[in-house]
């Protein structure tokens, strides 16, 4: 078993990159098996775990995939396979997406039911009541949920309880094919979304107004292989952001796209961080002292919620109260727990976490309990007293590409050793 070690202590400077987005190449590698003709070509995929267990899942259903350098290669035009089993959803819950297009294109799709997760229950009631809008029956038993439908899919209007992104993107896909014309009202905005309407245009489908609430989608009678670069991915870019203002430093994020973005810079800016756009990327320089805001989590263009514990990690080194609301999922504070044992200062609230700030963090044993949370455990270690140790790193490989390594490279003091090993830096520490 792996373990990450930080020791704290040192300013980050230089330049990092920032893969494609993990919650972008998902969906598009699922909506890659609705295309009946051709091959698709995906670029810029990062080499994350998600990405692996997404491919998985599709060849199980049989179709070729490839994946040399960042370039992913779907080939689906033969029959498939319309069922990915509970060994695939268990790892990775946006496995669901699959839902859409196999239901579009073979008019039947039988998924594992995903359970909840450290972040809350996620259920995916929405993602079927726009299945049944569209004239899909569903049935779930056995821990499965099967969609089918006699014939195509009926175009319909459909209102989102919630601006849900699995569900948007589920809808979308099923969409894509369905008879005639398709709205989605109060869809989610998210700049994935975008970038899946893109793809999903490129390979022949009719979707106007992504990125906005309302989003129409008329049906086409098949979809065809296109090549295709995902965006980059905008909470890795944060997550080094953070990075950098937290250890006082100057670090340049290549690859960022600001507009993605601008609620994270401007609570950012708020706590005293200089950011400035440089060429494709972002320039954080950190201040002496940060100070202390409120934040609270909403769909986007809000606060994204994938941000919110290493924005608590940085509330930690900042002076005054702060306050931090979750209101997109109920039950995103299980790092609390682990900052605690590296002495923060956090009261919980209901929905909300009030940090007094700033506290001398101490380095201890902390669990990644998701994988924003490991990732603001690593920040913290960034700047605490001593080692730190981090486990669980399997969430942290969910989403991160190489964290290790590029946080090292940008001087800290970090790495990845085997359990063994860790002991032995624990026991040097200790001496
Ligand atoms: C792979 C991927 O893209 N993951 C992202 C996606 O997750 P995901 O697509 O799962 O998140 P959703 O936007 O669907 O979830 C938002 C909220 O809606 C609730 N809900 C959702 C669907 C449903 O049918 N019923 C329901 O009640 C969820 O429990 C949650 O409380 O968006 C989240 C919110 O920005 C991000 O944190 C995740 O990183
Ligand atoms: C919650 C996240 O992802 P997922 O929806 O894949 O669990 C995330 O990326 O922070």
């Amino acid at each position: 078993m792996e373990n990450i070690i930080v020791r704290g202590g040192r300013q980050l400077n230089g330049t990092v990159r920032v893969e494609g987005a993990k919650n972008a190449v998902l969906p598009v590698i699922a909506a890659s098996i609705i295309a009946s003709e051709g091959k698709s070509v995906i670029h810029e995929v990062p080499a994350l775990a998600d990405v692996h267990t997404i491919n998985q899942v599709i060849k199980h259903m049989n179709a070729d995939v490839e994946y040399e350098g960042n370039t992913v290669t779907v080939d689906a035009t033969k029959p498939l396979l319309t069922e990915a089993p509970f060994e695939y959803v268990r790892k990775m819950r946006a496995s669901v997406l699959v839902l859409g297009p196999l239901l579009a294109r073979y008019g039947h799709a039988k998924v594992a039911m995903p359970g909840g997760c450290a972040i809350g229950s996620r259920p995916i009631d929405l993602h079927l009541k726009g299945f049944e809008a569209m004239g899909a029956e569903v049935h779930v038993g056995n821990g499965f949920v099967e969609v089918s439908t006699n014939g195509r899919l009926r175009g319909a209007k459909i209102y989102l309880d919630m601006p849900s992104v699995g569900a948007t993107e589920n809808i979308m896909m099923a969409a894509a094919l369905a008879k005639g014309k398709t709205t989605i009202e109060n869809g989610a905005k998210e700049p994935e979304i975008v970038d899946l309407a893109n793809y999903l245009n490129k390979m022949g489908a009719k979707i106007t107004g992504a990125g906005t609430e309302t989003i129409k989608i008329e049906g086409v009678e098949k979809l065809h292989g296109v090549e295709h670069s995902i965006i980059p991915d905008r909470i890795e870019a944060g997550t080094f952001m953070v990075a950098a203002a937290i250890t006082g430093g100057n670090v340049l994020i290549e690859n960022a796209e600001i507009e993605h973005i601008r609620a994270l810079v401007s609570k950012m800016e708020e706590m005293g961080v200089k950011i400035t756009e440089e060429g494709t990327g972002i320039r954080v320089i950190g201040p002496k002292k940060l100070k202390a805001t409120d934040i609270k989590t909403l769909p986007h263009p809000g606060f994204p919620t994938d941000m919110q514990s290493q924005m608590m990690a940085l509330m930690l080194q900042a002076a005054g109260t702060g306050v931090i609301t979750e209101t997109v999922f109920e039950n995103r504070f299980m790092h609390v727990e682990e900052f605690r044992r590296m002495n923060a200062k956090l009261k919980i609230e209901g929905r909300s976490v009030i940090v007094e700030g700033p506290v001398e963090l101490q380095g201890a044993e902390v669990a990644a309990t998701d994988l924003r949370a490991g990732a603001a455990l690593i920040l913290a270690g960034l700047v605490a007293d001593g080692y730190t140790r981090i486990t669980s790193l399997h969430h942290i490989d969910r989403g991160y590409v190489d964290i290790t390594g590029k946080f090292a490279r940008l001087g800290a003091d970090i790495e990845r050793v085997n359990q063994d090993e860790t002991k032995e830096i624990v026991e040097k520490q200790e001496v």
